[in-house]
């Protein structure tokens, strides 16, 4: 064994199978820090190996890594998994609570992409983009729980973490915004495999995803607001409350969620559109500044074409690891709007959990 594989930190994949587990395989198959070591699903797949488990539902246009497709499967068992530092969780949100939590409790590191923990006081809700600072909380997470190095990490839902990257941008250089209206045309990947009935969405759009509304109004306040100073809970952005309304669509698209966005600023006047251009076209992000393998080169990619950000154009772009946005503009109810597009099962899900793990390693998280 080299020594590059003797210094990389054991990796586990919850939920390995599903349309997230897939694209932490082919992320972790060839990661410079980070070993596949060992994948578990529903006992259904346990017990097989990784591609006699996904055969004829393998969604990706690479084929499974020969060093994976003859790992077995396991149940989401952490006898399993004792060999791992570090587990990542593609799970259905049905097991993924208690799941997680035994993880957890058997000091593994989790990194959930899962709905369960991010309303939770005491486990940090991360898009690796706006709020890695939020790792902070992780000592008080651990003496709460009575773990040593087991804690939970979420990750955000695809729709919040598209928008929240922007506006982090436009709150770190203008202050505090005070309304957000945002209506999503969500890809049908984000409804996993076999999600929704070709009949229901081919020739269609439905102006309703169960749950997602209030998930992308709440989330936006915990990511982007504060901790308190002694970095044992979360502010939820209670100095200057964000008003969010959000409208969410599926559409016929297969991967991408393209967003539109209307924000008003707290300070009046507003920045004029080429403030916030520029203000796009800067923003620095830590796992950037880190040099984070996966992070991408330009966090915001800012499109001055009309019709642009796409799905199907812009989605692969640095690998679906930063946002799109495009068509900033004045707005004549709000201060401005702009176009987001973000990849929902890269940045809006595995990438986000292996670049959070990235910085978390970087930042000490993962040897404590
Ligand atoms: N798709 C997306 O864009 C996004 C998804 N998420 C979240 O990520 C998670 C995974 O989503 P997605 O990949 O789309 O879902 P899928 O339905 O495609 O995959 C679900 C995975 O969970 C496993 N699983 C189901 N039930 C059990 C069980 N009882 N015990 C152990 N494993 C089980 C499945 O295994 P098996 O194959 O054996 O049934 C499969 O590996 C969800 O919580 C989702 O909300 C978050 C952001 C974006
Ligand atoms: N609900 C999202 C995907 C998702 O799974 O979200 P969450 O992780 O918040 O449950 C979509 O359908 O596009």
């Amino acid at each position: 064994m080299s020594q590059q594989q003797q210094n990389k930190l054991k990796v586990g994949v919850l939920g390995a199978t599903g349309t997230v587990g897939q694209r932490f395989i082919l992320q972790l198959a060839d990661h410079p820090q980070f070993e596949l070591a060992a994948l578990g699903a529903s006992s259904s797949s346990a017990g097989k190996s990784y591609s006699a488990a996904v055969a004829g539902r393998w969604k990706q246009v690479r084929s499974i890594p020969a060093n994976v497709a003859q790992m077995p499967v396991y149940e989401c068992q952490p006898q399993h998994f004792a060999q791992c530092q570090v587990v990542f969780s593609g799970l259905d949100s049905g097991p993924a609570g208690p799941v997680e939590d035994a993880f957890r409790k058997a000091e593994l590191r989790v990194f959930s992409n899962a709905k369960n923990y991010r309303t939770d006081p005491l486990c940090p809700l991360v898009v690796p983009l706006v709020n890695p600072d939020h790792f902070d909380i992780i000592p008080h997470q651990k003496s709460q729980v009575g773990t040593k190095t087991g804690f939970i990490i979420t990750n955000a839902n695809c729709s919040t973490t598209g928008i929240v990257v922007p506006l982090k941008a436009l709150e770190d250089r203008f202050g505090p915004l005070d309304k957000i209206v945002v209506q999503t045309m969500q890809a049908i990947s984000g409804a996993g495999y076999p999600g929704v009935s070709s009949l229901d969405i081919l020739d269609n759009v439905v102006p309703y995803i169960s749950g997602e509304e209030e998930k992308i109004e709440w989330e936006t306040a915990k990511i982007l607001g504060g901790m308190t100073s002694d970095k044992t809970a979360f502010d939820l952005h209670a100095d200057s409350p964000l008003k969010v309304s959000a409208h969410c669509n599926r559409v016929p698209v297969i991967d991408g969620h393209l967003e539109t966005v209307s924000v008003s600023f707290k300070r009046q006047p507003p920045p004029s559109v080429e403030e916030v251009k520029q203000c796009f076209r800067e923003f620095v992000t830590v796992p950037q500044q880190l040099g984070c393998h996966s992070a991408p080169q330009q966090a915001i990619t800012l499109h001055e074409e009309a019709d642009r950000p796409q799905p199907k154009l812009d989605r692969e772009w640095q690998n679906g690891a930063g946002v799109n946005v495009g068509r900033v503009r004045q707005c004549p109810v709000f201060d401005i709007k702009f176009v987001v597009l973000s990849n929902n099962v890269m940045i809006g899900a595995a990438t986000s959990s292996v670049m959070n793990a990235e910085i978390a390693l970087a930042k000490g998280f993962l040897t404590q």
